[in-house]
């Protein structure tokens, strides 16, 4: 197939995102290999490029119709919208759907001795961040007017280093701050990973691609948040057991063998079964309780 009718999804080469975008490809089979020296891996069983590439690079790659796709967090999305529209550079994209990795907030952070009480406590102060952007638009919201100090990374060492009086960066677990003596003040912007299309109109076989490929994902997500469930219950507290499973709609319910006070339930539940409820079914009489994890959905 000719160069550019391929379908071409720019992922982060190399950082948080990089595992988890290719592993959702490839759960939707699309097959490739990875050579850690080249920008461009080609699938072998469908018309798709993937560009291994700079997280920052991804959206105005997408924006400015280079390629079709990308896979990027939200917060490095929104910050380079920012940037385009103040610079009057293409800056729409469709985001396609959010996925269920790369979760993390934007939020200030202060070191341990600093009397924060709100925003307002950083009046004129230095602030570093990677994130200018993001972070200039809150601030703007709060009437709030202080110093960037901009750094492209090691934000959490600029207050240390004498470089700012706080600091605007991702947080997850919060161990970074910890082990930088900063504390967390405010969440100013809450990110996944999402997938996003060039608003560029596509042909109409590389628009099915894009569609399949969405399809795919829609599936592989369902599946990860789904659990497959098989349990014996006895009929007379059937219903309170069938209440007690989280989001399963209509299971099935079937006879057992030599034994007509218990039946055998098959259901597929929207989230995990947790500890707490297996034991209340216990509790009802359900026995040979079974959580099994789910590969694939579709329809
Ligand atoms: N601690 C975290 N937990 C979960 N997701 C995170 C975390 N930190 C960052 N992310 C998400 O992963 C994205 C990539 O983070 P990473 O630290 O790999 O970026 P980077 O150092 O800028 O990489 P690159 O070299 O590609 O520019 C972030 O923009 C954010 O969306
Ligand atoms: O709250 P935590 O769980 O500690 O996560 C937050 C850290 O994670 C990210 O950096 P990453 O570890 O991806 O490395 P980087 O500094 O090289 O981007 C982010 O920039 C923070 O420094
Ligand atoms: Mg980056």
């Amino acid at each position: 197939m000719p160069e550019s009718k391929r379908l071409r999804i720019a992922i982060q080469k190399s950082g948080r995102l990089s595992i988890e975008s290719m592993k959702l490809l490839k759960s939707c089979g699309v097959k490739f290999t990875v050579n850690e020296q080249r920008l461009i891996a080609h699938s072998d069983n469908m018309p798709i490029d993937l560009l291994r590439v700079r997280d920052d690079d991804i959206p105005g790659l997408v924006m400015d119709g280079v390629v079709d796709m990308g896979i990027i967090g939200e917060n490095v999305l929104e910050e380079e919208q920012i940037e385009r529209e103040r610079l009057d550079k293409p800056s729409t994209c469709i985001k396609l759907r959010e996925l269920d990795f790369g979760a993390c907030r934007l939020s200030l952070a202060v070191p341990n001795e600093f009397n924060y009480e709100d925003a307002a406590s950083l009046e004129g102060l230095r602030i570093a961040t990677s994130y200018p952007n993001l972070l200039r638009r809150y601030m703007q919201r709060k009437g709030i007017t202080y110093n960037d100090c901009m750094l492209k990374g090691s934000v959490e060492v600029a207050p240390r280093a004498g470089l700012s009086d706080a600091i605007c960066d991702l947080v997850s677990t919060g161990a970074t701050l910890e082990a930088n003596g900063l504390y967390e003040t405010e969440v100013i912007y809450q990110s996944k990973a999402c997938i996003i299309q060039s608003s560029q109109p596509q042909e109409p076989a590389k628009q099915a691609l894009i569609d399949k490929i969405l399809s795919r994902i829609n599936g592989v997500v369902r599946a990860k948040e789904s659990k497959y469930i098989l349990l014996h219950a006895p009929t007379e507290t059937l219903e309170q057991i069938v209440a007690l499973l989280p989001g399963a709609e209509n299971p099935t319910v079937l006879p057992l063998n030599d034994d007509t006070n218990r039946v055998a339930i098959h259901a597929v539940s929207t989230e995990d079964l947790f500890w707490d409820t297996m034991e209340e079914l216990t509790k009802l009489g359900a026995s040979s309780i079974l959580v099994m994890p789910i590969e694939k959905m579709m329809g």
